[in-house]
């Protein structure tokens, strides 16, 4: 906080920072300078904003974002917490009618947070208008005792992020002022009257956001993994090579460079394309302070569809890159579990990533059905019933490679759709044939949300105009990441008539060599993300690669290594060897 504070840096844009990487396990006050921040920011009123953000901004109020529960959590619709408009007090009464209704999961919720945003069911004048946000204060802003009408606990130890006590929270006919109720978007008048949002998902944003910065955090969390890694490579010599010549760094090995180079590139990809994200979403946000919400789904497509991607690939990549550091990849002190931990959670949270996808789907099947009418659709989907532009670029060049992709994703969506008509003649219902095509349609996202992230790749690496010998690294590493994502989706490609199995074979080679060409530029890479060795904290990839000297010295700090015999020798291991068991 005092590091935000030196640097001038608005709470809410403080997870976008490095900041919550200072801490391991996890980080108590992320949903704070995050989505709490943001849900004041962008769902509060001024007069509300007024009132709270300073608050916040100082840390007298430490809030979370209490949206699911045991029973619901993508489902949103369908939560059970209750906030029934009193016009006698004009207050709100907050209520957990079912034990599905408990809040579950919040982060900071424990022991941490004072106050949360909590989304509730709103019910006035005996009608339910869904869910909406309310500003709940949860504990004594002196004592930091739980109030009356307020149940709250931590739910207990996690796979990883164990610091950022997760937590639950039920309410008892808890009252709160009309006030609190965030009124940025809709209003519940003193009368008890309704006064409707000018979008029904304006209520969502505070996901949006989140989704945007998960991506952005991705590529950080990836780019650690591939620093330590890469460095560890460099460091670690192993086996022969050539029969009888000195081990060489594992780095010299084909599988090693094929295992690290294509999720350096990754990092790049998902970069350039959270970029990419984020300046549409500060557009987004200032048509909203305008009234125009128009391009609010293509917003909400694009940040679902990233936020999958980017999640899913930061992911296993870590993953690869912990395997790729042998046994010293297991040890906690490689800095590479932890990160592992505090990645994969991302797939599961602001939205689980086969959901998020289903959202992209759906709305490629009403693009692509809308583009057939000749109905306007927006420029990210226009591709779908557009026409091909194949012949147009150089054979296997990036930009045909490209659209291979966009060929490769329309084709795709055209098939699914045909499908999805088919299973509906049989079904007569949408909705069972829209759950019998759903494996497909996650594909399709799929599909789309790569041609998205490897053509805002390429775009951007071409738009370098700073240095030649920059642009061209980059340019093979886009190259390889193009080539890599073909050659992992290769069906796609021949179904679609885009690539031939010759095509394939070429890509592949081609893939090989900018292997061993850019294994020289693989360190140069990783340490230009410039990462503190604070911050990464490993004992595998600190910049000065004194590796084994490093696990020793860690070793050292075990907390069995305080006295040569434990306690637990005199207690359990000398009676059993005694015992003849
Ligand atoms: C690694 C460190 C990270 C650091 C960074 C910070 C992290 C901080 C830590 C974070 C910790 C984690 C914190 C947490 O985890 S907080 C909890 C997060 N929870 C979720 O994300 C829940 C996920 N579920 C949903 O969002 C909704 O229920 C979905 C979207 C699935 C369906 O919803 P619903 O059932 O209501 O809708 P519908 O399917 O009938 O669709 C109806 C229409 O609505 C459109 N629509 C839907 N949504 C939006 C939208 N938002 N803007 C604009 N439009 C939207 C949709 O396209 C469709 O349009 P159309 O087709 O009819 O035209
Ligand atoms: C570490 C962590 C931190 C979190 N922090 C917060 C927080 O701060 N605040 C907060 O409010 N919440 C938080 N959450 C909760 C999180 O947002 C939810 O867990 C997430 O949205 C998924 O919902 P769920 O757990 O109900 O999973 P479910 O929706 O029950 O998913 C289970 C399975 O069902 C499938 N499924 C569900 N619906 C469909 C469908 N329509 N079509 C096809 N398949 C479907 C999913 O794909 C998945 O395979 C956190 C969760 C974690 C793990």
């Amino acid at each position: 906080m005092r590091k935000l504070a030196e640097h001038n840096i608005p709470l809410r844009e403080a997870s976008i920072t490095q900041v919550h990487s200072v801490l391991r396990d996890g980080n108590p006050l992320i949903v704070h300078t995050s989505m709490f921040a943001n849900a004041l920011a962008s769902l509060a009123n001024p007069k509300q904003q007024q009132q709270w953000v300073p608050l916040a901004e100082k840390n007298r109020i430490i809030g979370t974002y209490a949206q699911t529960e045991i029973g619901h959590g993508t489902f949103v619709r369908g939560l059970e917490t209750t906030a029934i408009f009193d016009p006698e007090t004009k207050e709100f009464v907050l209520h957990s009618p079912t034990i599905t209704s408990t809040k579950w999961w919040p982060g900071g919720l424990g022991k941490t947070a004072n106050a949360a945003i909590v989304m509730a069911q709103l019910y006035t004048q005996g009608k339910c208008y869904g869910p909406h946000p309310f500003f709940v204060q949860l504990r004594d802003f002196d004592t930091h005792h739980s109030l009356p009408g307020v149940i709250l606990g931590e739910i207990g130890p996690r796979l990883g992020i164990n610091s950022q006590d997760n937590g639950y929270l039920r309410f008892d006919h808890y009252r709160i002022p009309r006030t609190n109720m965030l009124m940025r978007h809709s209003q519940v008048l003193e009368d008890g009257s309704y006064v409707k949002p000018i979008h029904n998902k304006l209520s969502y944003g505070t996901m949006v956001w989140t989704r945007v910065a998960i991506v952005h955090s991705c590529s950080k969390k990836l780019a650690c993994a591939v620093t330590i890694a890469t460095r560890y490579s460099a460091v670690r010599h192993q086996s022969e090579l050539v029969p009888g010549k000195p081990e060489p760094q594992i780095l010299e090995y084909q599988t090693q460079q094929y295992k690290l180079l294509p999720h350096i590139a990754s990092v790049f990809a998902i970069l350039f394309s959270a970029s990419s994200v984020l300046r549409m979403q500060r557009n987004v946000a200032a048509s909203i302070s305008k009234g125009n919400v128009e391009l609010l789904p293509e917003l909400h497509i694009l940040s679902c569809a990233m936020k999958a991607l980017s999640s899913q690939d930061s992911t296993q990549g870590i993953e690869t890159c912990r395997l790729a550091c042998g046994g010293h990849g297991y040890i906690a002190s490689s800095g590479l579990p932890s990160l592992y931990t505090s990645t994969t959670c991302t797939i599961t949270y602001e939205g689980e990533n086969t959901v998020l996808l289903l959202q992209v789907a759906r709305y490629l099947i009403k693009s692509y059905r809308a583009g057939l009418e000749g109905l306007p659709v927006l420029p990210s989907v226009m591709y779908l019933t557009a026409p091909s532009a194949m012949h147009q670029s150089p054979p296997l060049s990036n930009q045909a490679l490209i659209e291979a992709f966009r060929i490769s994703s329309a084709n795709l969506v055209k098939e699914t759709e045909s499908r999805l008509c088919r299973q509906f003649n049989l079904e007569q219902n949408f909705h069972y044939a829209w759950n019998r095509c759903s494996v497909a349609l996650v594909h399709c996202a799929e599909l789309h949300s790569r041609y998205y992230m490897c053509e805002k790749f390429l775009s951007t690496v071409e738009s370098i105009r700073a240095s030649d010998r920059v642009r061209s690294v980059l340019q093979d590493l886009c190259r390889l990441y193009l080539i890599h994502h073909i050659t992992l989706n290769q069906g796609h490609f021949l179904r679609s008539g885009t690539l031939s199995g010759v095509d394939l074979s070429t890509l592949e080679e081609e893939m090989y060599e900018l292997l061993a060409k850019l294994r020289p530029q693989a360190v140069p890479l990783v340490d230009a993300f410039d990462f503190r060795d604070e911050l990464l904290g490993s004992t595998l990839g600190a910049w000065d690669g004194r590796v084994y000297e490093r696990l020793y010295e860690e070793a050292q700090k075990s907390p069995l290594n305080k006295t040569d015999v434990s306690k637990a020798y005199h207690k359990y291991l000398q009676p059993l060897m005694k015992s003849n068991l």
